[in-house]
């Protein structure tokens, strides 16, 4: 029996972030198409090459892609809806590709070579990750055609550079499961899918392809009938169709769909055994023999070393009875590139962690000692076990004044003083605002000159007192500007944040941070995720001598503004060794101190970003309520210490929270701020079934996009949210911060959003 091992996908940024900035200079127009195809090539090349030194015997092709693989999967099958030109254009387009991406600016009406001016696709979020995917639109009567062959390319690519590869498909119900219709129900479109796929197929054989990797991790949901139904249709016709298919799911365990998997006649499955290691035995029962076992026993989605020893115990057995594959529990993409590149790590931290390149190591050690015994590589095992022991082992991850505290925490300390509608009446007298208040999420532009300031500083080629007096003049040129343009609520800009995550990891004990330990976000964006290895605390107030300085500058209230608990824990890579909800209350702890600390030098209005609680939110329904009550609990410990007069804001992106409604709603927030400008208010419908109480800035603004809109178009979103609540509900502001943007993107925006809630402020006084 013979142990081999895959990779599902690999970081396709590039280990310096070679992508990204190729893209950013194709989009400012200062590289050409080919030069952005050359990097593109050159970074797949060099993926082949690395992944294949490592020992992985399964390559995969088509992982990469320039902007998101979704999206390439809805150009691949013609899903390009009539504001990009439809049916017309061309899907090897780039410009086409990139409006549905990032929205377009352009006068040309998508069928000559300038772009029109639309807006982007919907992105949000894959699964319960931090990248984020185009959402497919599918239109009614559009006609879906195979338009592009860029898997197929990719893989032709490999093979004429030596690398046979195994190439990824985004499997067909996944992507249907995922597209939004537009007066069609995406699944009709089935049988048009299916037939594209199995053409793809059939060229895959032709081309030579063995194998294809078929990714569907909508299987680690909960299905209805119709997907279901779909699964036995869809692999009933792919699985004659070509290749042989590994079919493959991440993301969680399969549970109740293990039966109609494992009916599914594909030739390999692949099974995630880092979030359900308890699957391993029932999938064995019943999926069939003659099945190619891929495991998934190395993260995926986080940077800890594997526990070697223990899986050469579980796994031995079976790798005498059978072929198996051994994987990362799903693509690399969510992980850094290369531990080696980190030079500023702590040792003792260092050798806890894999990257996407150590985790291949990993997996080959693991190889070799199933396949040959341990005796062939007994040294690589003992540093393995070493560095195990000494993360259990370390004294660095506890803090006892931690532990005490978390004991000592009291239900008390998660309520306000009085009910919202109390609250509000207060806050009312002490913010004084304007009907339709207006504000700005938190961000400003981190300009190249913001970040090469502060890549000066962190080399130490510019020192503390020179960086201190340039983030001081952004920020008072950003006051100056926030009390031109006539914003009510205004914000200190976030200046000297590299990251709304990393800025708060950086400050609290508990965290490691890196220096090369990027992952993509979406598109050419990246994070570099804080690693939380040990108890969190906080040794001194982290914002308040930023939100005092920006408030000294102005008689118009300043926004404090904070990172939650929950989104703290769900953008970091965190500890394994105890449960998550003991680690998010120790972070809201520490922000707690913070929103008090604020409160007493004087801040009014505190916001306390949860972009990510929605995303954080299991696979499973029935696993909802648990996360949900400890996330709400969390943000309510950080936010609850107030007075009745302090007004809490929250905000959260690209959230689809319509079923999660009555936890936000025990947040407790007094103001939440939430995208809603790509998927034009469809949200708030939701918040008034519910009958929402607090205050809701629904963005007007899609900060994502370069297009700027324009006050009539703003004017007629708040219409439309007005349709839905009641104007002393409404905020106006944009859907996310604005450190993205350009200034000259920004100013033009923001005076317009501020036109439109003057438009607003007449026409209800009009009205009454
Ligand atoms: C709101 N969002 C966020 C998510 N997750 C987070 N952890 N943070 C978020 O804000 N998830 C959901 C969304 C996703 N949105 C975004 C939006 C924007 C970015 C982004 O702009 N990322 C930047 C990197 C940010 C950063 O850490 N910058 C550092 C380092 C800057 C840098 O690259 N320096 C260069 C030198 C620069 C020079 O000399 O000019 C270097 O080090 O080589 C900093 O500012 O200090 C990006 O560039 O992609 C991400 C997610
Ligand atoms: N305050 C943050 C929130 C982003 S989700 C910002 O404005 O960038
Ligand atoms: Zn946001």
């Amino acid at each position: 029996m013979t142990v081999t091992v895959a990779t599902l996908g690999f970081p396709r940024i590039g280990p310096r972030r070679e992508l990204k900035f190729a893209l950013e200079k194709f989009w400012a127009g200062t590289m050409t198409r080919m030069e952005l195809e050359k990097t593109a090539a050159d970074l797949r090349r060099a993926n082949w090459a690395r992944q294949d030194e490592l020992g992985a015997d399964w390559l995969p092709s088509n992982d990469f892609s320039l902007y998101d693989h979704v999206l390439d999967t809805s150009v691949m099958l013609g899903a390009i809806p009539a504001r990009y030109g439809g049916e017309r254009m061309d899907p090897a387009d780039l410009e086409t590709y990139f409006a549905m991406a990032r929205g377009a600016a352009g006068t040309g009406d998508c069928c000559g070579n300038a772009p029109a001016n639309v807006t982007a696709g919907e992105m949000t979020k894959w699964f319960d990750t931090n990248y984020h995917f185009i959402v497919p639109e599918i239109e009614s009567g559009c006609t879906l055609r195979l338009g592009h062959f860029k898997p197929l390319e990719e893989y032709r690519e490999a093979r004429a550079q030596g690398f046979e590869t195994r190439p990824v498909l985004l499997g067909p119900i996944t992507w249907l499961s995922l597209a939004k219709g537009r007066g069609v129900d995406p699944f009709d479109l089935l049988d048009d899918v299916l037939g594209h796929y199995a053409t793809l197929l059939r060229l895959f054989a032709q081309a030579g392809a063995a194998w294809v990797q078929i990714d569907e991790p909508i299987l680690a949901t909960d299905l209805s009938e119709r997907q279901r139904r779909a699964f036995t249709r869809a692999y009933a016709k792919l699985a004659g169709a070509g290749p042989k298919l590994m079919l493959t799911t991440y993301f969680g365990g399969l549970g109740d769909n293990l039966g109609l998997t494992a009916s599914l006649p594909v030739a390999g499955l692949h099974i995630d055994l880092v979030r359900a290691p308890d699957q391993l035995g029932a999938v064995v029962e019943s999926v069939p023999e003659d099945r190619l076992l891929s495991l998934g026993v190395v993260d995926g989605r986080n940077v800890w070393r594997t526990d070697i020893a223990s899986l050469i115990d579980r796994l031995a057995p079976l790798a005498a009875e059978r072929d198996l594959v051994l994987a990362p529990s799903c693509s690399l993409l969510h992980v850094p590139v290369d531990l080696a590149l980190e030079t500023r790590l702590d040792e003792e931290v260092r050798q806890w962690l894999a990257f996407a390149v150590q985790k291949i190591e990993e997996l080959d050690l693991l190889k070799r000692v199933l396949n040959h015994g341990r005796e062939v590589v007994p040294e690589e095992l003992e540093v393995a076990e070493k560095a195990l022991a000494s993360r259990h082992l370390s004294a660095r991850i506890h803090d006892p004044a931690v532990g005490v505290r978390v004991a000592g925490l009291t239900p008390a300390m998660r309520e306000r003083g009085a009910s919202y509608v109390e609250r509000a009446r207060v806050q009312a007298d002490v913010l004084a605002l304007p009907a339709f208040p207006t504000t700005t999420i938190g961000s400003f532009p981190q300009t190249r000159e913001v970040r090469k300031a502060r890549a000066e500083y962190k080399r130490g080629a510019m020192d503390e007192a020179a960086y201190g007096a340039f983030l001081r003049a952004e920020t008072e040129r950003a006051i100056r500007w926030q009390e031109e343009v006539g914003l009510d609520l205004l914000v200190h800009g976030e200046f000297e944040r590299n990251d709304m995550v990393q800025y708060f990891g950086e400050k609290l004990a508990g965290f490691a941070f890196t220096v090369s330990g990027w992952v993509q976000s979406y598109g050419s964006r990246c994070v570099r995720p804080p690693i939380l290895y040990g108890d969190v605390s906080r040794s001194a107030p982290m914002t308040v001598d930023w939100w005092r300085y920006a408030q000294d500058l102005t008689d118009k209230p300043v926004k404090g503004m904070l990172t939650g608990p929950v989104t703290i824990l769900n953008w970091s890579f965190v500890r394994d060794d105890q449960p998550r909800d003991e680690t998010c209350r120790q972070i809201a702890l520490a922000i707690r101190d913070e929103v008090l600390d604020l409160e007493g030098a004087g801040c009014k209005a505190i916001q306390i970003d949860e972009a990510a609680l929605r995303e954080g939110l299991p696979l499973r329904r029935r696993d909802w309520q648990s996360y949900l009550d400890w996330a709400v609990d969390c943000f309510r410990l950080a936010a609850a210490g107030v007075g009745n007069g302090t007004q809490i804001h929250t905000h959260m992106c690209y959230s689809e929270f319509n079923d999660i409604l009555p936890s936000i709603g025990k947040m407790d927030a007094d103001v939440i701020s939430i995208e809603t400008a790509r998927s034009q208010m469809e949200l708030l419908e939701a918040f008034a079934q519910y009958r929402y109480p607090g205050a809701i800035g629904p963005g007007v603004y899609d900060i994502h996009s370069a297009r700027v809109p324009d006050e009539d178009e703003m004017v007629a979103l708040m219409r439309l949210a007005q349709t839905h609540l009641r104007p002393e509900q409404l905020w106006v502001n944009p859907d996310c911060g604005l450190k993205t943007r350009a200034w000259k993107e920004v100013k033009p925006a923001i005076a317009s959003m501020v036109g439109a809630a003057r438009k607003l402020r007449s026409k209800a006084q009009v009205g009454a």
